[in-house]
């Protein structure tokens, strides 16, 4: 009976789900030339754009990858494009067989190609199980450097699908990967995702699949309601330690990410505190306060007795937190109290979690994180050049690749006063932790794109409104 559901183009899929989309497809009425003929017309319309009427090069491999090279040549051809074939293996599927019999334009010899101005490789795609041997590695290397514009479709050969590992060394780069059908995993892992240049995704119709990771999306937030004061927005405490600094960062970035009142509870106030920050040097009449909805606790804190105290009685109090920088290496699995938590671990912060948590700490990074948030009951967000967010359930949430600018001291406190914002605004189950976590990280990511090159953490700080303001559409007065 052949089954019809929306498309959804949000989704990261493994090899495995990708092979189960196709069969729902197939299932539904569709064939899988029919599949290579939709994916391959529309990467070649993305190639098209890209060689306006230039030169094109296609090199095809032995499977359904090499397949879409054929199509993809065939549709440049017709749309008068010079184009040339360079066949590093002989079909062995029949779509593939069947995809370059309708090509009607020349296969040359890979010795014969002169400088060009695209070239794309159908070399693998998500079929690619073992490194490339020497002889496909050299010719793809050598193709992609005779050409202005390299452009991977599916996956850059000679990258694993599910791992985003490189299977082989000395990999080229290129200017666009264009996805067919779905995302894969690769496409948001380190080392492969900073490789691919720009990434596109071609829509095939392949539908929701149970238990996928789906792409960190942009929020859509609401304004305050008419009769909203500053605790029923929500009220953050942030609990800072030895260097108030960094508190005080991830408190600029709190203000400005929906809260409506954020208190900082510090032995010692930071030098500069802006009048709209309220600071309290009484920690244990904030984490009392019943009008305190959420609570950071983390950015300066130390790592003394007395900021493990500090960290325990905070998680103690039963509020939403937020634990981040020196309180995950503090963690212990005792602490928590049941109250929803948020981790927000960079690399070194989560292997020492996985230690507290008796966690192997092997696998991929989106697999430990699952296993953390299993283990302790809290939402993950493990930040990186790739960072994704898993939650306790098996939910995963991939972020784009953001600004590498991002690499500069601070940007973590600011990404823990934003989420931490986020979660005193609604805070009360796991949904809206993990939709918090989600929110903070896109608000972070943005803020970063429009502060443009080398920007400190204040400025990205400050720069969270701005984000802030792009999530509200044209409604943030809240008078619409
Ligand atoms: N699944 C789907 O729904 C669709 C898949 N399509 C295309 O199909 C691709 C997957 O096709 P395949 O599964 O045929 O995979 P590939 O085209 O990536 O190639 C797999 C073939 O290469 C061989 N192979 C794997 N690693 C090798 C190595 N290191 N050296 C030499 N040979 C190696 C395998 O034994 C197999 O014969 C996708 O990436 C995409 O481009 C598209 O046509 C659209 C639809
Ligand atoms: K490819």
């Amino acid at each position: 009976m052949p089954r019809c559901r929306e498309p959804v183009l949000s989704q990261v899929l493994t090899v495995a789900q990708m092979r189960a989309a196709e069969e729902d497809l197939i299932a539904a009425g569709s064939t899988v030339d029919a599949l290579m003929q939709l994916a391959g017309r529309g990467a070649g319309e993305w190639v098209r754009r890209i060689a306006g009427g230039g030169s094109v090069t296609v090199l095809c491999g032995p499977g359904n990858n090499g397949g879409d090279g054929w199509v993809i040549a065939e549709y440049l051809r017709e749309h008068g494009n010079a184009v040339q074939v360079v066949q590093a293996r002989e079909p062995v599927t029949d779509a593939a067989r069947n995809a370059k019999a309708l090509y009607r334009g020349a296969v040359v010899s890979a010795g014969s190609v002169t400088a060009g101005d695209v070239f794309v490789d159908c070399l693998f795609g998500s079929g690619l199980t073992r490194a490339l041997p020497d002889d496909l590695l050299a010719l793809l290397c050598d193709l992609a450097a005779l050409h202005r514009h390299r452009i991977a479709i599916d996956l850059p050969s000679g990258i694993e699908s599910d791992s985003g590992a490189a299977l082989n060394e000395g990999l080229p780069e290129w200017s666009l990967t264009v996805a067919l059908g779905a995302w894969k995993h690769a496409h948001f892992a380190m080392p492969a995702c900073s490789k691919m240049g720009a990434v596109r995704l071609v829509d095939i119709g392949v539908a929701a699949l149970p238990g996928a990771a789906r792409v960190l999306a942009k929020p859509k937030l609401e304004a305050p309601a008419a009769d909203a004061h500053k605790y029923r927005r929500g009220m953050l405490g942030i609990v800072a330690g030895e260097m108030p600094g960094a508190a005080l960062l991830a408190a600029t970035a709190a203000l400005r990410a929906g809260a409506g009142y954020v208190k900082l509870a510090a032995q010692a106030a930071p030098l500069v505190v802006p009048p709209e920050l309220v600071v309290t040097g009484d920690a244990a009449g904030m984490l009392a306060d019943a009008r305190t909805s959420a609570l950071l606790v983390g950015p300066g804190l130390g790592r003394s007795d007395e900021a493990s105290r500090l960290l325990a009685a905070a998680l103690h109090a039963g509020r939403p937190t937020v634990v981040d920088a020196d309180a995950l290496v503090l963690l212990r699995p005792a602490m928590l109290s049941g109250a929803q938590c948020i981790l927000t671990p960079h690399e070194g912060e989560m292997s020492a979690l996985e230690r507290a948590f008796g966690l192997s700490g092997a696998g991929l990074r989106r697999d430990r994180a699952l296993a953390l948030a299993e283990v302790s009951g809290a939402v993950v967000v493990l930040k990186g050049p790739d960072t994704l967010i898993a939650a306790p359930g098996g939910e995963t949430v991939l972020a784009p690749r953001a600004s590498s600018w991002l690499s500069v001291a601070g940007t973590g406190d600011v990404l823990a006063g934003a989420i931490a914002s986020r979660l005193a605004t609604h805070c009360q189950d796991l949904e809206q932790a993990l939709r918090a976590a989600e929110e903070g990280l896109w608000l972070h990511g943005e803020a970063a794109r429009l502060c443009g090159p080398a920007f400190t953490a204040g400025e990205l700080a400050h720069a969270v409104q701005a984000a802030l303001k792009a999530c509200h559409g044209g409604g943030y007065e809240g008078t619409s």
